[in-house]
């Protein structure tokens, strides 16, 4: 056993599988076995004064990105399987972590890709080929990119110091959000210091020689199946469907396997990879079809002024979705354009049982929190006085970061060739 990481309150472990597409590399998969992590009560109180977030500004910009009020949000974790796609596990070393407290910045902080003296070490969710490495490239160039087996141990990997930033996708153009991904950036005190668009061109993958005719089955990360849903039936591939961790490790899989009724929904860059061909090129339902992914850093950035910003925020209140109006107004009242709104369950009280004074008994709400993505920064005295008003309208507000919006144009991906 060797020891990664000093001191202690939580244990975990952390696997390194050797990786079959490149074997001097690894897939890090982690199981936490104690389900528990920071407390909120050390989160510190800030205000929003108007002003930039610079200089004297640092500490607060770096106190509103941690928890701004009081409630404490449920930090339990899910015991999940460590999928494996075939690799031989490697149980390596036994790791320790404390809570997180805030940082002051470093000078690597004001960068916008610090480097650590070396390459930059990304993490992202599922094997080499799949669309999560793409992003992390396109995100970070020339970064080492970490491939992950859950999207839990990305999160895990950037507080252990093994990798410096995660790249995750959050919501697809065609499939909708990636709600595990809401849920884990609750449950884990990342920031958001950048977002990626990237456009996903899928292919259906067989072994050379393979003919659609004979495919049996047609697997690939759920995502990707409900991309492709319609072009699938469209060609005549009425077979089961089957979903797996990640699109390339299903062509991983197929090759691994050496099976000749299957076919994987993955990249071209998969194919290539692990040996496969492609049957069918372009194959999800519209060829607009983008993926966005967030970065993750142990820190947040200085937001500025000086090109559009994106913030991302997550919030709960105690008097049911009345009070959704009033925080919505406190944006709309200052122009600032929500480009997002997602709720998910609340995971400390997702029923509240409401009393209607014996008339026809009691009657059980849900309760949720709210995602909400706006465009400004948290230099913008705008975006402080709308969170400062929001504040008074929620029991529990966080800013998950304040970052530059992807503005690269992306090409269409070209229609299928099916
Ligand atoms: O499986 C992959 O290749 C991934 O990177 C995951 C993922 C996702 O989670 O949505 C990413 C982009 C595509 O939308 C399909 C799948």
């Amino acid at each position: 056993m060797q020891s990664l990481a000093p001191s202690s309150s939580m244990t975990m472990t952390i696997h390194l599988k050797s990786n079959r597409a490149n074997p001097t590399r690894f897939l890090i998969q982690c199981h936490d076995p104690s389900h528990s992590t920071s407390s909120p009560a050390q989160a510190p109180a800030v205000s929003f004064g108007a002003g930039s977030a610079n200089g004297s500004r640092r500490y607060e910009w770096q106190s509103a990105c941690s928890i701004l009020a009081s409630k404490v949000v449920s930090q339990q974790q899910d015991t999940e399987k460590s999928a494996v796609n075939g690799h031989p596990t490697l149980d390596l070393v036994a790791v320790s972590a404390a809570p997180a407290l805030p940082k002051p910045l470093t000078i690597a902080d004001l960068s916008p890709a610090p480097m650590h003296g070396s390459t930059l070490r990304v993490a992202y969710q599922g094997v080499p080929g799949a669309y999560s490495e793409a992003a992390a490239g396109k995100a970070y160039p020339n970064c080492e990119a970490i491939p992950c087996d859950q999207f839990e141990v990305a999160f895990q990997a950037v507080e252990l110091w093994i990798a410096d930033r995660a790249v995750l996708p959050v919501e697809n153009s065609l499939g909708g959000s990636i709600h595990r991904n809401y849920d884990l950036l609750l449950r884990h005190r990342l920031h958001i210091v950048g977002e990626v668009q990237l456009p996903v061109h899928h292919c259906l993958l067989a072994l050379p020689g393979v003919r659609k005719e004979y495919l049996r089955r047609v697997i690939s990360h759920p995502q990707a199946l409900s991309q492709c849903e319609h072009t699938l039936t469209e060609m005549g591939l009425n077979v089961a469907r089957e979903a797996v961790d990640d699109t390339a490790g299903a062509a991983e899989y197929i090759a691994a396997n050496d099976l000749r009724d299957t076919a994987a929904i993955a990249s071209a860059r998969a194919a290539e990879l692990y040996g496969l061909q492609v049957v069918a090129d372009g194959i999800q339902d519209d060829s607009s079809n983008v993926t966005r992914f967030v970065m993750l850093a142990r820190e947040p950035i200085i937001p500025r002024n000086d090109r559009p910003f994106k913030t991302s925020i997550v919030f709960a209140h105690e008097n049911g979705t009345s009070a959704l109006f009033k925080v919505l107004s406190a944006f709309a009242f200052r122009n600032i354009s929500l480009t997002k709104i997602e709720s998910r369950p609340h995971r400390n009280c997702p029923i509240r049982v409401v009393d209607d004074g014996g008339v026809g008994g009691t009657a059980k709400h849900f309760e949720y929190m709210f995602y909400v993505d706006f465009e400004a920064s948290m230099a913008d005295a705008r975006a402080q006085n709308a969170l400062a008003e929001v504040q008074e309208f929620t029991s529990f507000l966080r800013v998950l970061g304040s970052y530059p919006m992807d503005m690269t144009p992306w090409a269409a991906a070209p229609p299928s060739s099916s």
